[in-house]
Order: C-alpha cells, then structure tokens, then sequence
C-alpha cells in the first residue's frame, strides 16, 4: 500500500514535470553544435566537441565568423533555407568532417533568436540499403489487415533499420501508462510483450517534447554529456533549448531510468493519430548503438505509415460495424411492416444485437413493459435503473459506462453479470418514454506490470520525489471491476437502433389505438342495430312490429298517391284463439303465434311485408295488388296456414279482412274497413277472408 497521501503525490509529480529537460545546457556525444545568431553573422556558442568533428578549439570557433568553422557554402544555403523555411527543422546539408573524413548531416532549426545547427555523422546503412529497406516494409504494412499484425510489422520494420537489441511498440492508455502490443528482440534479450508501463516513466513535459520533435534518439545513454560553451547565451543569458533538436543531453533521472533496465541506448519514435500521441516505438539497445540519422528518419517514416494503416483499419472496421447495424436496422423495418410491438422485436432480435454489440444481456424498459433476452438484471431491477437514469441523465443522448461499480447503479447490480452498460433513450412522447439497455460481462484481466507503479514515488530528504524505477520485475495485477469499453462508433449505432424502437414503439401504439378504435366503432354499431332490430322488430316473432308495419303502410300510401299504384292490406287473426291458451297454456299459445308469422311470412312474395298489428292481429302490406290479387293471396295465406301442424294444438285457421285503397283513403280508414271485412270473415264462419267493398 503506498505510504504517501494523493496531495503529497500531486506535488511530487508536479515536481518532476518540472524539470526542464528541454535546457539541459549540453548534448549528447553523438555530435557537435553550434548555435549562431539570428543574422548568421556570429557563433554565440558552440559544444565543447567541437574540435573532434571540425577540427577546430572552442575558443576558435566563438572568434571567427561562422563561415569559419561552418564553411561558406553551408552558411549559404542555410541562409536561404530558413529565410523560406520559417524555421523549421532543416535536413539534408551535408559536409565532411575535418577530422574523421566521415559524411556528416547538418540540421538546422531556430530556438528562440538563435539558430542551433547541429552535425551528426552518417553512419551505419548506406542511403540505398535503407531505401530499399523502407520501401520493403512499406509494402509489407500496407498489406497488414489486423491491427496486431501491423503493429507486429512495423516493430520488425524498424528493428531491420536500426538493428537495435529490442524494438517494442506501445500504444497509451487514457491515462497514459504504455502497453506493449508488439515486440521484435534479439535471442537472449528479455519479452516485454503485454507488459505495461506505468504513465510515470514518461513524465508530461517529456510527452509534450514528443509533439515538437516526434523522434528520439540516445545512442549511449550512459556516455558523458557535452557541456555547451559558454552555457549560456552571451547577448541575453538565456539557456538553448534543445527541444527541436536530435543532441539534446540525457537527463540524469531518464539516464538513472535506462540503466536501472539494463538499457544501454535507446530510440523513441512518437506515433500520432488524428486525436495527438498514441503511442510510442521504443527501441532499447543493450550495448552503446550509434545510429545513423537516416535510419532515424527512416523509423519515423515507417511509424508514420503504420499509423496511417492503423487509422485505416479502424475505419473500415467502424464502416463494417455500422454496415451489419444498418442491415439490422434493415430486418427491422422489415419486421416493423408486421407491426410488432417493441417488445417483441426486442425478443425477435435481441440475440443478433447480443453478437453485434459483444454484449451479454438486452433489455428494454418502455412504458410499463420489460424485454430481455441474455444475461441481464430482472424486469424490476430494469425498471429501478430506467427510473434512475431518466432522473439523472439527458434523455437526448446515450449513457454509458464500463465500470458500474463506479456509478450509483454499483450499488444496485451484480459486477459480475452486469459490469458495463450502454442506455440509450427511447423518445417517443413526454408522456411516454422507455430505455434499451445493453450489458456487459466482467472482463477480467490480467496486467502485466514492468515494476510496480507504485514503486516510484520515493521518500528523498524528507519529501516524496518522483524517481525511476528500480525494478522492472514482472508484476501481476489484477484487473476487476470493468467491461470492454464502449466504442464511440458502438455508442452511435445504439442510438440508431433506439430511434428505430422509438418508431417502432409509437407505431404499434397508433396501430393499437385504430384497432381499439375500430372494434369500439363495431361494438357501436352492433348495439344500433340491435336498438333499431329492438325498435322494429316484434320480440315474439321477430317479423315487422306494429311501429315498423305502420312505417312501411304510410311509405306505400305516399308512393301509391304519388305513382298512382295499387296497394292492399289483409288484416287477419287467429280463430279461436282464446281456447288454444285456455287449453295448452299461453307458451303454447306464443309458440303457435310465432309459427303462424314465419308460415305467412314465408308465403309472402318479396315485395309484400307482414307484420304484428297487436295481440292475435297481423296485417299484410301488398304492394301493386288489385281486388283480384289480394283476395288471391288471402286463399293462398288460408291454405298456408291450414296445412301447418301446429304440435298438440293440431290445426289452427284465420280469418282475413282485405281492403284495397282507394286514391286519398287515409291510412285509419284503410285499416278500419279491413278490420271490418275481417269482422265480415268472423262472422261468415271464419278460416275465409271477406274484402272491403
Ligand atoms: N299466447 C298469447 N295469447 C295472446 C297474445 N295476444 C293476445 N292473446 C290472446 O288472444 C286471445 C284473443 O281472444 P279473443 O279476442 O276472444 O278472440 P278469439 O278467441 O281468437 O276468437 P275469435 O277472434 O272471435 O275467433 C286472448 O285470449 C288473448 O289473451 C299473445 O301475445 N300471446
């Protein structure tokens, strides 16, 4: 357990992002610099090496011109090439040593006021070996179709250009502790694949040197540093900063780093992505390794392209992913023809989501209803967490997290079964609103430690400082807690499908809203016709009632006047009814009134109506009758009637009163001379019809 307090940290930490490795008033053996004013026209300082290279004393150089000790060609051309340059970095002019007679590399830059040049002898690989080196490995990442591939390509790449012991590459965490994804190493030199480096051995200010100079390089990290001379500026008594440069001295805490891991040289070539630093090619010789600045370049290069590829790849892989996400959105809508509710689709294709999302449950939460399918909370537990997170969070965009532990909702769920979860609202209505819910599993791990993170803030002088590391001891540590993180482009597509459910959601409802609509609409006009049936019908014999035969009477009357038509009623009753109750009882009797309608009502021509005047009455309406027809029709009604057995009443007849109408007779009229005529019947004898004269 650490034995210091976070304040006492923060400081420390602080404390060594302030070292100003970017000043440190000398370089690195590896060659010699001289720094001159802004106009060219004089040496302000220049290393104490100087004379090993260009054969000349200090104090010589700091006396002369700088075509003295630079030569006029050189003062030239750099003369030309900042003033179009605006002072960036500057490659490619080339002098021999006075000394060595080896090919030397010039590279200028500005710092400030001043111009540095430094001189570094070419070495190693001739320009054309490393021409076709870079040019081969280019090929070969541009053929990488998986990202370890690449990654592992590219530490073989630069290892064939810089022939260091061990090349790893490493990409940064959020927190900026290093991971190595690839490595390519001599026999005999330890694996530090998989291991992680803590964020602390590369403090911030180093990391931020990495954005101003991408590539750096320590031949011999344990080689004595040149001091500069004079140290500082002679005109302002500024220190130089070396930032730009490639000779920049070794930091005694970084110098203290590299031996504490056996590491005798080394080359960190910085990998920038669209969103700044993502990694780092780190190469560690075990013995002193000079290394040519081509091959330096070259390295670079080959990071450069590797990212590019890498960016690439994660492109297409995002295109692919949204491309199975807009087919699911496709089965979607297809299903959504079907007019399923969003639960059922959730049923339907929970489990291609599962797979899509690498998720381990789905849930949705909408309205009052819950869906899962997977591995995931119970329905209650899925509403607790809708109703927190439409509390606590924007309903406009997704919520997410990979570490639930972390948040209120680790109270609540298993870390187990439940350690990520991605909720995206379903919008539908204010009223209305639900949540998809997609969880994550647990994914334990294992991290591999190179040293103890911990191990490096150390107690010196009474105060805690930031020192490197002593160890680099495997150290285990086990990870809990977390899901795989949820990508951005995971996020997105989520959000996709939960405005699909949303549409979905609201469309069924519509759909449910016109059904029930609909079947209310039917159940009302079943009930009207059951009150008009009610209204019209006679209860006993279903055929016309009194109310509806009296309609149809004036009706006929009125088109009779109007079209000059002819129109008969019969008004008949059954004789003797009375005994038939006395006798067989009044069901008996109602049995015998109901068989009597149908029989008449089945004797009747389609245009012809019958119904119940009252009691033991019925009147027929006959339409386009003359005398002749109704009294037709009345002998076919008697012979109807005779010839029915009515069970044990046995034969029942009628007498029929007809009447025609005659063009202005009311409707009381007409039916007042029929009930006559029918009295006429009665009284002849009855089972006959008599007609109104
Ligand atoms: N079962 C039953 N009987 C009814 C109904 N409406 C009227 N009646 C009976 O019909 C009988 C009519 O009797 P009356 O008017 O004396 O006539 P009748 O016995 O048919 O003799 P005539 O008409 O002179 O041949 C009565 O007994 C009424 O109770 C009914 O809806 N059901």
């Amino acid at each position: 357990m650490p034995t210091y307090s976070e304040e006492e940290l923060a400081e420390a930490l602080a404390e060594c992002a302030r070292e100003p490795v970017h000043i440190p008033g000398a370089i690195q053996p590896a060659g010699c610099l001289v720094s001159l004013n802004e106009d060219l026209s004089r040496v302000l300082q220049v290393s104490s090496n100087i004379e090993e290279l260009l054969g000349m004393p200090v104090t010589e150089a700091l006396s002369h011109p700088p075509t003295h000790c630079l030569g006029e060609a050189l003062i030239a051309r750099l003369d030309s090439r900042l003033a179009s340059d605006g002072g960036k970095v500057m490659v490619g002019d080339i002098l021999t040593s006075a000394i060595t007679g080896e090919r030397c590399r010039a590279t200028a830059y500005r710092s400030g006021t001043r111009v540095v040049v430094e001189i570094e002898p070419l070495r190693t690989l001739g320009e054309l070996e490393i021409l076709t080196t870079v040019s081969h490995w280019q090929t070969c990442l541009a053929e990488q179709n998986s990202e370890p591939e690449l990654l592992q390509a590219l530490a073989e790449g630069v290892r064939a250009l810089t022939q260091h012991d061990r090349v790893m590459v490493y990409s940064f965490d959020a927190d900026w502790n290093g991971l190595v994804e690839a490595e390519c190493r001599s026999e005999g030199v330890d694996s530090l694949l998989g291991h992680r480096f803590p964020a602390s051995d590369i403090p911030s200010q180093v990391r931020a040197l990495y954005d101003i100079n991408p590539v750096r390089s320590i031949p011999d990290a344990q080689a004595e540093a040149v001091a500069l001379m004079p140290e500082r500026c002679p005109l302002s008594g500024e220190p130089l900063d070396l930032s730009v440069g490639n000779l920049r001295a070794v930091s005694p805490v970084h110098q203290e780093y590299l031996h504490n891991m056996g590491v005798a040289g080394s080359l960190s070539v910085a990998i920038h992505g669209d969103e700044g630093l993502w990694g780092l090619v780190a190469c560690h010789a075990m013995t002193p390794c000079a290394l040519s600045p081509v091959s330096r370049d070259a390295a670079h290069l080959l990071a450069q392209m590797a990212i590019q590829r890498l960016q690439r790849l994660r492109l297409l892989f995002q295109q692919r992913f949204r491309q199975r996400v807009q087919e699911t959105r496709g089965l979607l809508f297809e299903t959504r023809k079907e007019l399923l509710v969003a639960g059922d689709l959730v049923q339907r294709h929970g489990h291609d989501w599962l797979t899509l999302f690498r998720a381990s449950g789905v849930g949705m939460v909408y309205a009052d209803t819950v869906s899962r399918v997977g591995k995931l909370p119970d329905a209650d537990m899925l509403k607790k967490v809708a109703a927190w997170l439409g509390e606590s969070q924007s309903r406009a965009t997704a919520w997410h997290s990979s570490a639930l532990g972390e948040t209120r909702l680790g109270e609540w769920l298993s870390p187990q079964c439940s350690c990520g979860l991605l909720a995206v609202p379903l919008s539908v209505d204010a009223s209305r609103q639900g949540w998809l819910m997609l969880f994550r599993e647990e994914q334990r791990e294992t991290s591999l430690w190179a040293g103890r993170p911990e191990d490096v803030p150390r107690m010196k002088d009474g105060r805690l400082v930031m020192s490197p590391r002593r160890s680099f001891e495997v150290w285990q540590q086990e990870l809990t807690g977390h899901s795989a993180p949820w990508q951005e482009v995971e996020v997105l597509a989520a959000q996709d499908l939960g405005e699909d459910l949303a549409i979905a959601a609201s469309a069924s409802e519509i759909f449910n809203l016109n059904e029930t609509l609909y079947q209310e609409r039917q159940a009302l006009a079943d009930a009207n016709r059951r009150l008009e049936r009610l209204a019209l019908t006679d209860p006993l014999t279903q055929i016309w009632n009194r109310y509806r035969i009296e309609m149809a009477l004036e009706a006929e009357l009125n088109a009779a006047a109007r079209y000059g038509r002819d129109v008969s009623v019969l008004l008949f009753d059954i004789d003797h009814f009375k005994s038939v109750n006395d006798r067989f009882g009044h069901e008996v009797g109602d049995r015998v009134l109901t068989l009597l309608a149908q029989t008449v009502w089945n004797a009747l021509r389609s245009c012809d109506a019958v119904g119940r005047w009252g009691g033991e009455e019925f009147l027929v309406l006959c339409t386009g009758c003359t005398d002749e027809d109704v009294m037709g029709l009345a002998s076919r009604l008697l012979k109807a009637v005779s010839e029915v057995d009515f069970d044990e009443v046995g034969r029942v007849t009628i007498s029929i009163g007809a009447a025609c109408w005659t063009p202005g007779e009311s409707q009381t009229d007409l039916i007042r001379r029929a009930d006559k005529a029918m009295y006429q019947a009665k009284k002849g004898g009855r089972n006959r019809a008599e007609k109104s004269e």
